[in-house]
């Protein structure tokens, strides 16, 4: 008879520590033996240097194959999830233990739905002669794709399976990169483990009731666990790949997460603002838009015309699976454009309140105002993203080709702009930010009915609990958060500046935001901040000759364009522009608005939103 050799463990502060048997996966030199081995382990290798660490480490999307320590620590936070194994149970070998990592685990089985792509790692074979790398009485068994080993095993201290008292068999999920992406993996471990815990809490003898709590409990620090997901899906979004990208990259990593996910397709144009304007806000506690930065909108602008918004905004986290052609929101919140990064960045972030914009022009204001997350913008920039739309195959360049060949040309776009400042100079801007870039790190602090100038203050680090926040979180928000503080209706408030003519007739670039990223590569606004309080205004005018335009430009990608002298940049808490223009229009969130008067102020902290590490993506500003 043949016993499987089980994975011996231990829980660190960091993770589940893989101790023994790891011989086995190793050849004499302390090599990986088989190439998708390799990739899985040396990915934990990765995991284990902080790719995503708690204290935000980048991700590396093509994580480096490198060699492995021998003793490999899975951390927290790619576990999805944790569960024990009852010996014996069927699919355990008839009481056998596995000790294969690399065992393949068949997403689709646990799927709906036959699109789901199975992230088998079956082609992890044996590559190296059993001589090579086992101790002789252990055999690798080609079938099983499994290392056997003789029952006299001196792990095995049990006659038949070899679990000691302290120890629990337990099934770990975490995620493993794979590719470009992460995908969900299996593994079984043996876990030497007397939880602090559960010694403090059941008593010493009492482990088993709190391995795996203690371990999910750690997975889930700062976050929710078992989220109930509304996911909408535009299928029309990323050129039609939405649908495909979600089921493929995003849904594993969810449902193995344990989340509740249902799926709305979005069935014609705006259809999401009726959805969310309808949806049954009592089963979900998260509203997923796989698509791209136009659901999110919609959504967000659906919830605000409920009847009950307030406590759709104080149940509601809107998020985004980056599948559309525009991920700004995915980028900024989830660190990432990649949609099986961004669900495990879903299942991990921390809960975390964003400021909005709220934004009134004459033809619609008496109506519905319309909440902006991400931009509003006027010129060459909304002309080249809006107007270029009929060249939408090339992609993301055609709106870089759009402003290349507005500039060159020369164009101005006359205005009017009124403006309430937050920090005007750039140097009032640099304090501003440093003095709130750590403000809201950190889970919402749930302070009831604050009033809409709050400060973001209200946003601590980690000091409540998540039933707490559910118990008080829909006191969080109320009416007078959604009141607008200057109503277009009435003339610009005195304490608002003109600005100077001599610019504004000139105005090449009008653009303000609340993110860092309005499309990949495009760190627009290094210096937004989740829930400042403010909105950042960046302008140009055509009076910058062509040889200096083409170096800001060119500078996007780094951000470091806010710093060239002939740029504006601002924060701000209010405006109000004015075009002088025949022809043309605003973009909001990418969305066409008509040309217009248009009056925007900041609404803070309206929406719950997932935010990596409570913040978003670095922008390096701090250094520039
Ligand atoms: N079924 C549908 N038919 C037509 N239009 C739709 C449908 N579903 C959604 N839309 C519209 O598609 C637009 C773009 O959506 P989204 O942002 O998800 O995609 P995208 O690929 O990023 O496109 P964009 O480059 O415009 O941002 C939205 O204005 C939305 O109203």
């Amino acid at each position: 008879m043949v016993v499987q050799k089980k994975l011996r463990a231990i829980l660190t502060d960091e993770g589940v520590l893989i101790k023994s048997q790891s011989h086995h996966m190793f050849n004499k030199h302390g090599q990986l033996r088989s190439g998708d081995s390799l990739s899985l382990l040396s990915c934990l290798s990765c995991l284990d240097d902080g790719t995503l660490s708690s204290d935000g480490g980048s991700f590396d999307e093509d994580d480096s194959l490198e060699l492995l320590p021998l003793n490999t620590t899975i951390p927290f936070n790619r576990i999805l999830n944790a569960k024990y194994v009852n010996v014996g149970q069927k699919g355990f070998n008839n009481g056998k233990i596995s000790s294969n990592p690399f065992q393949t685990e068949n997403l689709s089985s646990s799927s709906e739905n036959d699109d789901v792509e199975n992230h088998s790692l079956s082609n992890d074979k044996a590559p190296v002669s059993e001589s090579q790398s086992f101790p002789k009485k252990d055999k690798w068994d080609t079938k099983t794709n499994t290392v056997k080993v003789s029952p006299d095993d001196s792990q095995d201290n049990s006659p038949s399976l070899g679990i000691k008292d302290n120890q629990q068999l337990i099934e770990l999920t975490f995620a493993v990169p794979k590719g470009h992406d992460v995908i969900p993996q299996k593994l079984t471990l043996l876990i030497d483990h007397v939880s602090r815990k559960s010694r403090a809490n059941t008593g010493e003898e009492n482990i088993s009731s709190g391995t795996v709590e203690e371990i999910l409990e750690k997975s889930y620090e700062n976050s929710k666990r078992n989220r109930s997901i509304l996911v909408i899906i535009n299928p029309h979004g990323g050129k039609g790949t939405a649908k495909n990208l979600f089921l493929t990259k995003a849904r594993p990593i969810l449902v193995e997460s344990g989340c509740k996910i249902e799926i709305a397709y979005t069935k014609y144009a705006r259809h999401a603002i009726d959805i969310a304007k309808d949806l049954d806000i009592s089963k979900y506690d998260t509203i997923a838009c796989a698509s791209g930065d136009g659901i999110p909108y919609e959504v967000i602008n659906g919830l605000y015309r409920r009847p009950d918004r307030v406590d759709a905004f104080n149940k509601l986290a809107v998020t985004q699976l980056p599948c559309g052609s525009g991920n700004a929101m995915s980028i900024s919140c989830h660190w990432t454009n990649n949609p099986s990064y961004a669900a495990l960045c879903l299942v991990k972030s921390i809960e975390t309140r964003i400021d909005l914009m709220c934004c009134s022009q004459p033809s619609y204001m008496n109506e519905w105002p319309r909440l902006s997350f991400l931009s509003q913008t006027y010129g060459v920039i909304a002309e080249s993203d809006i107007n270029t739309e009929f060249i939408r195959w090339m992609g993301p360049v055609r709106f870089n080709l759009g402003v290349a060949f507005n500039i060159i040309q020369g164009k101005k776009y006359p205005c009017e702009v009124f403006v309430k400042y937050a920090a005007k100079s750039k140097k009032e801007l640099k304090v501003h930010f440093l003095e709130n870039k750590d403000k809201n790190k950190g889970c919402l602090t749930f302070e009831p009915n604050p009033s809409p100038n709050s400060s973001p203050d209200l946003l601590s680090k980690n000091n409540i609990n998540n039933s707490t926040k559910d118990e008080l979180s829909p006191n969080f928000l109320n009416e007078d958060n959604f009141k607008l503080k200057y109503p277009m209706t009435e003339p610009v408030p005195r304490d608002w500046e003109k600005m100077d003519s001599e610019l504004t007739d000139n105005l090449t670039i009008f653009y303000t935001g609340k993110m860092p990223y309005i499309a990949k590569d495009t760190k627009f606004f290094p210096a937004a901040l989740p829930a400042d309080g403010t909105i950042d205004l960046v302008i140009t005018d055509a009076r910058i000759p062509v040889t200096r335009m083409t170096p800001i430009l060119l500078s996007l990608d780094k951000g470091s364009h806010v710093l060239e002298p002939e740029v504006i940049h601002s924060k701000i808490l209010a405006y109000k522009i004015i075009p002088k223009v025949e022809s043309g229009l605003f973009s909001v969130d990418g969305e066409k608005f008509p040309l217009e008067p248009l009056q925007v102020e900041i609404m803070p902290m309206l929406c719950k939103t997932l935010l990596r590490n409570g913040r978003y993506i670095d922008t390096e500003f701090e250094s520039m």
